[in-house]
């Protein structure tokens, strides 16, 4: 048989699980992509059903391969890379989720983080894991998970069950599920949780002992470059050999291999991550220190990131809840309507604030609202608020490390929006640039994996593949601009010390 021509990876993401097979040179052969449910059963809470999503997996996998007439065979290796910080636990035995995962975006354990600050406050674990107490991380998650599952805590100290983020559920189903599946996660998902010590990259069992959680349900931490183990099933044979989380995964793609690095993904939510090289940058100003990437045998890069939860959702929530468009490009040509949003702003605080408030207690609002405000205007605010909240955690980055961006490198599936587009060189007043494989996390996730299996040699056989498709300069007169964020600013304060003692029930 010849050799392998091909890489393959598999982007679980909130909204959707993609596989995409990609060439030596970094193109796409082909595209598989399948959309699963978002579970509301209360305000605040967000969960996935984690048996459908490995369902939509094992489909697009092998949609990806008929479609491009392959064989696993033809693949060198396969690489994950996934919506992070969303909890599962399952069975070890019969496979089966004991309960639906519970998303990133989940805000049920408030109280828990509450409760865990105590005293010493939301920064009680930064030091150890580099991220504040948030309703965002995995630990408080499996921790809420323990608590509330009737039998859970007491099964999860005689190692019944296992914990894991969506890397780890997919990689113990690959490799053979109840049938000898690995039980691993890798440096940037477990940076995640709150659980890693950031210096060793092992599970920190003064944290664990203080959260409560048994290291018998938790995965192993391996590099995000590695073969963990073969497939099973459609991709039988082939080495499973990156796992990345999905913002760290598009930081590779984009061959952001330097100190100095940034980009910015635009999905359901935006993810703003500067390589810092081999150096950790705690933060002043509400960025996390994370964990960029870890190459196998070698030492961690390591990045700070601006997360920001709600972007792309406040379009969904245009789409699906309100009825205002019926398709997401949609929400372009309705704010192209207007010149402007007519003194309108909105703050998507659906699940609190992240970067750089990190105010749980925050909510949604529409401030300015006149009898002049028209679909046009919403739409346009809805916009406007993804580039406002980049611009507030680019102001960040930049009191953080003294780095001025001169020009912000983006991917994911709300850059097919040439308005928004425009509106982010705007308010940040530097070009902004996509590439030709706007699929990058993807990308991340496979130049990992090849990496892995010597598909690639090294890093520099990578920048190569590197296009601009496009760039938009910014055009917005800078008193504007600057007014314009000020307002934002205010709209922002609006939002804050909603949730009180009045919601509990
Ligand atoms: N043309 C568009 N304009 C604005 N938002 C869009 C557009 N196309 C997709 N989106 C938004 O982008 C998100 C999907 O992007 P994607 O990168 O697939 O997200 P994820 O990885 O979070 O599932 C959805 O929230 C959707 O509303
Ligand atoms: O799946 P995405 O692209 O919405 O990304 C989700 C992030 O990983 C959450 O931290």
């Amino acid at each position: 048989m010849s050799d392998p021509r091909y890489v393959a990876a598999i982007d679980q993401g909130t909204t959707s699980s993609r596989c995409i097979v990609f060439d030596g040179r970094g193109g796409i052969v082909s595209l598989a992509q399948r959309e699963h449910r978002q579970i509301f059963p209360r305000p605040g809470w967000v969960e996935h059903d984690a048996a459908e999503i490995w369902s939509t997996v094992e489909q697009v996998v092998l949609e990806a391969l008929e479609d491009a007439g392959l064989a696993p065979g033809d693949l060198a290796a396969v690489g994950i890379t996934n919506q992070r910080e969303t909890t599962v636990v399952w069975d070890r035995t019969t496979g089966r989720p004991v309960h639906n995962a519970i998303t990133w975006q989940d805000t049920r354990t408030a109280d828990l983080v509450s409760e865990l600050a105590g005293a010493e406050g939301p920064d009680r674990f930064r030091d150890r894991c580099g991220l504040p107490l948030a309703t965002y991380f995995s630990g408080p998650k499996l921790v809420w998970l323990l608590r509330e599952v009737p039998g859970l805590a007491e099964r999860a100290a005689r190692g019944e069950v296992l914990f894991g983020t969506v890397d780890s559920w997919l990689i113990w189903n690959l490799t053979g599920g109840v049938d000898g599946g690995v039980h691993v996660t890798d440096v940037t998902n477990a940076s995640r949780t709150m659980l890693m010590d950031l210096t060793k990259l092992q599970w920190d069992q003064d944290t664990l002992d203080t959260m409560g959680v048994p290291a018998a349900v938790l995965p192993e931490i391996k590099p995000s470059s590695h073969v963990y183990g073969t497939a099973r099933g459609a991709l039988a044979g082939v080495p499973v050999a990156a796992a990345l989380g999905d913002q760290h995964a598009a930081l590779f793609g984009q061959t952001a291999f330097d100190r100095g690095d940034v980009k910015s993904t635009y999905g359901t939510g935006s993810f703003l991550v500067l390589n810092t090289g081999d150096t950790l940058v705690r933060s002043e100003n509400g960025l996390l220190t994370t964990v960029a990437y870890q190459l196998d045998g070698v030492p961690a890069t390591y990045a700070l990131e601006g997360s920001i939860a709600v972007t792309g959702a406040l379009v969904q929530w245009f789409r699906d809840r309100l009825g205002l468009i019926h398709s997401a490009a949609e929400i372009e040509t309705l704010a192209n309507t207007v010149a402007d949003s007519g003194g309108c702003y909105i703050v998507p605080a659906f699940s609190g604030l992240f970067a750089p408030h990190w105010r749980g207690e925050a909510r949604g609002v529409i401030t300015g609202l006149t009898g002049y405000v028209g679909r046009g205007h919403l739409a346009r605010a809805a916009l406007e608020a993804t580039a406002w909240q980049t611009r507030e955690v680019v102001d960040a980055m930049r009191a953080d490390t003294g780095i001025a961006l001169t020009g912000l490198r983006v991917d994911g599936g709300m850059t097919a929006n040439n308005t928004l587009m425009q509106l982010l060189a705007d308010a940040l007043a530097v070009p902004v640039a996509r590439p030709t494989v706007a699929e990058t996390t993807c990308l991340g996730a496979a130049y990992a994996a090849g990496l892995a299996v010597g598909y690639w040699p090294d890093l520099d056989s990578l920048r190569g593949n590197w296009h601009k498709a496009a760039e938009w300069t910014p055009g917005l007169d800078a008193d504007l601009r600057e007014r314009r964020f000020r307002k934002w600013r205010k709209a922002v304060e609006r939002s804050l010390d909603w949730m009180d003692e009045d919601d509990l029930d």
